[in-house]
């Protein structure tokens, strides 16, 4: 049976690191005989700029109907005067909730390239593998907004479903894991975070006693995810604390070119984007690191079509890409980098050999 998979390049270097990640899906789609079939469709400020709307209500449309939504990212300068009444972020922020996606999954595993790319010492980097759910759906992100001439305001809100729901998909994880979870919160001074707290410590009691779970705040986490990376298994955490929680820890990895992630509702179909942005800075010169999205396919892979042996050929022609110094500028040494093309080929050529990216694009 055909996989429809929806796919939403966006803006900055979103088309060129999209790209990549559709002709992975196309190549394991070769190799292992699946009939994956690709939609593409607008968000963000491409959207915008062609309708008005950072979220058109065909792109909603497609995605409600598909297995699977592939992101690249949204946003950039050209939509970010602080006046705009309509932002490019809003149609993915929209996106995630209207699809009710509240469990983000960000894994962190460095690769041994990371050991030269990270400003953290190896030795504490040795045997990482940790794993972020952040909240998606909830918190400040999503709670009432105002603004007025001289204050504004935006509500961070959370109900004891949103709470559970998100916490049972942790502990699982955990469970299936280590069999360790650290909820992360700010119980000190947040009601919702003393909400939060107290409805882990239920979860974990009544449902997950098998499971060591520990409580810590935000601000010292910074420092411990950093500090002590090795100790942490299973993390979770609120939607604010985890979007800046996960930028950090791209520096484990070594870059924030390296971090996919999947987000899961109740069903099966999920989004699937790297952490990063559309990175202003470096998009149209074809050498962003493809190998985030590259990833984020893996994970649709395993979670939206449940192919899991496919993910792992993702993701091992990744590590085995970045093993042969397949590095774009972000882990390269000065003058030793490749393009996102030469990057991605890299990997393709050892999902299926003599395959590359641009034979791909049709
Ligand atoms: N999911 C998303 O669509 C998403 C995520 C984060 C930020 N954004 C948006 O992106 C825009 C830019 O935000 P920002 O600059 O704060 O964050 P960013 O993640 O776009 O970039 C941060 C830094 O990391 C680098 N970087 C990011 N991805 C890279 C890659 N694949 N390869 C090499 N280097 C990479 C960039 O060049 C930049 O120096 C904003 O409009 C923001 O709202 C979108
Ligand atoms: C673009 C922005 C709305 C988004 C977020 O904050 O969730 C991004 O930073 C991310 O991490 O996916
Ligand atoms: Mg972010």
């Amino acid at each position: 049976m055909a996989s429809e998979i929806v796919v939403l390049p966006g803006d900055g270097i979103g088309p060129e690191v999209t790209r990549a990640a559709v002709a992975t899906l196309q190549a394991v789609g070769r190799r292992y005989g699946h009939d994956f079939r690709f939609q593409t469709h607008l968000i963000g400020g491409a959207a915008i700029d062609a309708t008005g709307e950072p979220l058109p209500a065909a792109t909603l449309a497609a995605c409600r109907q598909a297995d699977a939504i592939l992101l690249g990212a949204v946003g950039g300068p050209k939509w970010s005067d602080p006046s705009a009444t309509v932002r490019p972020e809003q149609g993915l922020l929209a996106l995630r909730q209207a699809l009710g996606l509240y469990a983000n999954l960000r894994p962190v595993r460095p690769h041994p390239v990371a050991l030269g790319a990270s400003p953290v010492k190896p030795h504490l980097l040795a045997g990482v593998d940790l794993l972020v759910v952040r909240e998606l759906t909830g918190g400040l992100y999503f709670g009432e907004k105002q603004r007025h001439a001289d204050r504004a305001s935006d509500l961070c809100e959370y109900s004891v479903l949103e709470i559970e729901r998100v916490l049972r998909r942790a502990f699982g994880f955990a469970r299936a894991r280590r069999g360790k979870l650290v909820s992360v919160d700010k119980a000190n001074v947040l009601e919702t975070s003393r909400l939060w707290r107290e409805t882990a410590t239920r979860i974990g009691r009544e449902e997950y006693p098998d499971v060591a779970l520990d409580h810590q705040l935000v601000d010292s986490m910074a420092m411990h995810l950093i500090a002590r990376p090795r100790d942490f298994d299973v993390v979770v955490t609120e939607n604010l604390f985890g979007d800046i929680l996960t930028d950090e820890a791209s520096l484990l990895a070594g870059s924030l070119g390296l971090l996919p992630s999947a987000s899961l509702g109740d069903g099966r179909r999920g989004l699937y984007e790297p952490i990063h942005g559309s990175a202003p800075d470096i998009a149209g010169r074809g050498i962003a690191n493809p190998f985030a999205t590259m990833l984020s396919a893996a994970l649709l892979l395993r979670h939206s079509l449940g192919l899991e042996e496919e993910a792992l050929a993702v993701e091992l022609a990744v590590a085995a890409a970045l093993d042969s110094g397949a590095l774009t500028a972000d882990l390269a040494a000065p003058g030793q980098a490749v393009s996102t093309q030469a990057a991605a080929d890299a990997v393709l050529e050892r999902l299926e050999p003599r395959c590359h990216v641009a034979e791909l694009r049709d």
